[in-house]
């Protein structure tokens, strides 16, 4: 166990308390569980976690806040924001620790002509510097450096340091400089002193803008056998030694590239492997696949970094590195578009991970192998489920402890080429097959997108020539029902039409009303339609609404519109949506889509009369998303409510008590290797608890026969003149009209579903 006079009260540690081993354990557990509710990562198997060999003094940048009384530390764990001095922090390695007992010093009495810049800031008083950030290097062949400070392989160890200055208080920048100068000569390990301007009231360390005070603008850093050129706030991965190992395993995972792909046109010599490397950086990742003979294209959308790449490859006689600035999404579809190949793709997203328009592209490269090196496990779980569906497995992952006695874990993801997994089949007969659609896939083919849920269905055994009977949105995910010919398509879209209810669970910007329906008017293309969306508020959420949702009529949009045009647009909506409130739903807990889920289609069965009710559970992104939002206490509320489904179907036939025996659904003819799924019962479950009339949810009453109520019929459009009185179920009582007002509806877009992301230098 590791001792530190600041562990009780320092956040920035919280396992320190456990033994090393225990600590391995609990990171291992954190990936297992971002992966187990994705049904196609099931099979996928987490390794122990590669230790650190060294777990202090290994941190070689650390942002550090200043506190108004000119500690320099980070926030407590009390979660109050007060900030923990902390001089004898066990992780920083000795060269920034060296650093910041200087700066402690100086902040307490500074010289005359940094005065200005060292001042404490105080959100109730003056003070300008908020933060410091420092940044290690092992500079190859520098002599600026005292020879004390020379390491084992040769380098001397220098420190990037930059102040993080409050913009409207900042002096100006003749004063900034000149503090700069007299800093550098009282601070010999530092090579480079910048200045970086924080905007007010911004969450993040860092703004945007940096400038030099003195010294260099950059400084050589070597990680393993090849440096890179760090500049001031670009990315780093904190642990050296840790950075070299994911080096060395992508380096060997490329190496070991089938020979027969690797072939040259005279067909004997093997030619070198073409690589792409994502989100690349100042090219760490780019220098050592260089290095090892590989042919590196790098795409990274910071252009300083870019240039530091670039820079850094020619120094090293590595040649002209193919280094772009870019969107790694914008690049690629650039890099299909003149009909590139590779035969890898590297990726090492920022912590939201990849753009659902990257993953498209990518798959679309159609590389042999790509490797995934994430630093956030549920968006990395997020996305390897996404693969899948594009035609990409992964049979293990490599998590790697990149900042030992933190929760963070960094994993490591070897993806090949496979067929796109299969989808999970809930319900099926002869006439329908009921199937899970994942996110970001059109239910049918459309150009814009590799694959469809349509194309997956037509690779399940025994199934052909699919008819659609209800339409999901490319960015919704629920329940889908395919026909097997169009006799049967006809039969249960009237069905849907007359008896059908079909469920969502939605999550809404804000707090609704309790309960309400939305009747207001659908324009597309130039015509009015009728259309009503009831809601039920389930629990809120951090602010924001989980809502049971019944769309009666099925309008293009028609959820993502009626909630929007309320106040109250679901989460993640790119269309209808909040812009900042989705970004951050992004940013902070990964949410890529829609917050919409068809988690359930209660329909009387057009053959045989049976009331079928077919479920399906929240899918692990939402779930994910959810979680992170507000911890697990609402998602066990929701569980308890039963309103977070059962991956099933039950049926059963008029007049039958609710716990007869049912005939059975025909069992599945799996095949291959997908992984079996969840037992289909074979009779009704039992009622659920009944709950309080004002309770907050209405469960999903699987099995009780009230809950199947036939829902009015909504055919013709005079059945809207007057609202029809709804009657929930089991009596419940009637909705009322809760609208907050707003002005419009917003009319249909159908334009191609794109996904910006704004290009930001990004950091750990
Ligand atoms: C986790 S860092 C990885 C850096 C590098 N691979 C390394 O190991 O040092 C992620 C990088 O992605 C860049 N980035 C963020 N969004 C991007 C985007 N949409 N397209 C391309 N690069 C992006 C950031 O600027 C950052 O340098």
């Amino acid at each position: 166990m590791i001792e530190c006079v600041h562990a009780e009260q320092c956040g920035g540690c919280p396992l320190i308390g456990m033994d090393y081993a225990q600590q391995l354990t609990t990171k291992r557990a954190r990936v297992v569980s971002a992966i187990v509710h994705y049904p196609a990562l099931e099979l996928l198997y987490t390794r122990q976690v590669v230790p650190g060999d060294q777990i202090v003094g290994y941190r070689g940048r650390a942002k550090l806040i200043v506190s108004p009384t000119g500690g320099i530390g980070l926030y407590g764990r009390s979660g109050n924001h007060d900030v923990i001095d902390i001089p004898n922090c066990r992780v920083l390695a000795p060269a920034l620790a060296e650093v910041t007992t200087i700066l402690r010093g100086l902040i307490t009495s500074p010289p005359p002509e940094a005065r200005g810049l060292l001042l404490p800031y105080d959100p109730h008083g003056g003070g300008v510097l908020r933060a410091i950030d420092l940044r290690e290097v092992h500079m190859p062949g520098t002599t600026s450096l005292p020879e004390t400070t020379t390491t084992a392989q040769g380098n001397r160890v220098g420190v990037l340091l930059t102040f993080v200055l409050q913009r409207d208080r900042v002096p100006s920048r003749e004063e900034l400089k000149e503090a700069g100068r007299a800093l550098r000569a009282l601070l010999p390990r530092v090579v480079g002193i910048a200045a970086n301007l924080h905007e007010a009231d911004a969450p993040q360390i860092l703004g945007p803008e940096t400038m030099v005070l003195d010294g260099v603008p950059h400084a050589e850093d070597r990680i393993g056998p090849t440096y890179h050129v760090a500049s001031f706030g670009s990315f780093v991965q904190v642990h050296r030694g840790q950075a070299s190992r994911v080096h060395a395993l992508i380096t060997r995972e490329i190496a070991s590239l089938d020979m027969q792909l690797l072939i040259d046109e005279t067909g004997t010599n093997r030619r070198q492997p073409k690589v792409l490397d994502l989100y690349g950086g100042s090219g760490a990742i780019s220098i050592a696949l260089s290095h090892a003979k590989n042919i590196v294209t790098m795409v990274e959308s910071f252009a300083p970094a870019v240039q530091n790449a670039r820079s850094a490859a020619e120094a090293q006689g590595l040649g002209k590195l193919d280094a772009r600035v870019g969107d790694a999404a914008d690049v690629v579809n650039s890099l299909l578009a003149n009909n590139e190949k590779f035969d890898a793709v590297v990726m090492n997203p920022p912590r939201r991970g990849v753009s659902p328009a990257a993953r498209e592209a990518i798959a679309r490269l159609g590389a042999p192998l790509c490797i995934y090196v994430s630093c956030d496990p549920d968006t990395l779980a997020r996305d390897l489920d996404h693969f899948s569906r594009l035609g990409y497995t992964s049979s293990e992952l490599i998590p790697i402890d990149m900042i030992p006695l933190t929760e963070e874990v960094e994993t490591v993801a070897v993806l090949k080429r496979a067929p796109p997994a299969q989808p999970r089949v809930i319900y099926e007969d002869d006439d329908v097959i009921v199937v899970e659609k994942g996110p970001h896939e059109p239910v049918e083919n459309q150009p814009e997108y590799l694959g469809s849920l349509m194309q997956r269905c037509l690779r399940l055994p025994g199934v052909s020539n699919l008819k659609v009977v209800n339409k999901l949105d490319t960015g919704t995910s629920g329940l889908c029902i395919f026909a097997r010919n169009e006799v049967a398509r006809q039969l249960w879209t009237t069905a849907l039409a007359t008896s059908g209810r079909l469920i969502y669970l939605v999550a809404a910007k804000g707090v609704t009303p309790t309960k309400g329906a939305i009747a207001r008017d659908l324009r597309e293309g130039g015509r009015s339609y009728m259309a009503r969306t009831r809601y039920r508020r389930l629990a809120v959420a951090s602010g924001h609404s989980i809502l049971r949702v019944i769309p009666d009529g099925h309008r293009p949009h028609q959820i993502r519109r009626h909630l929007a045009a309320i106040g109250h647009p679901v989460l993640g909506d790119e269309r209808y949506g909040h812009v900042p409130t989705n970004r951050y739903f992004e940013e902070k807990h990964g949410l890529d889509r829609s917050f919409v889920h068809l988690i359930r289609i209660e329909i009387v069965h057009p053959r045989t009369g049976a009331k079928l009710l077919i479920e399906s559970t929240l899918p692990g992104d939402l779930r994910a998303s959810l979680e992170r939002a507000t911890g697990s206490s609402v998602i066990k509320f929701l569980e308890q409510k039963h309103a977070l489904g059962e991956n099933r179907a039950s049926s059963m036939l008029p007049g039958e008590p609710a716990s007869a025996p049912l005939p059975p659904p025909r069992p599945l003819d799996r095949g291959g290797s997908q992984p079996a799924i969840g037992p289909m019962p074979t009779d009704l479950s039992p009622p659920p608890p009944s709950y309080p009339p004002d309770s907050l949810a209405e469960p999903m009453s699987y099995a009780s026969p009230d809950s199947f109520a036939s829902p009015p019929s909504y055919a013709s459009p005079t059945s809207y003149a007057q609202p029809p009185s709804y009657a929930p179920p089991g009596g419940l009582p009637s909705p009322t009209i809760t609208e907050a007002p707003t002005e419009h509806v917003p009319e249909l877009d159908e334009s191609p579903r794109t996904i910006r992301h704004a290009i930001v230098s990004d950091d750990d």
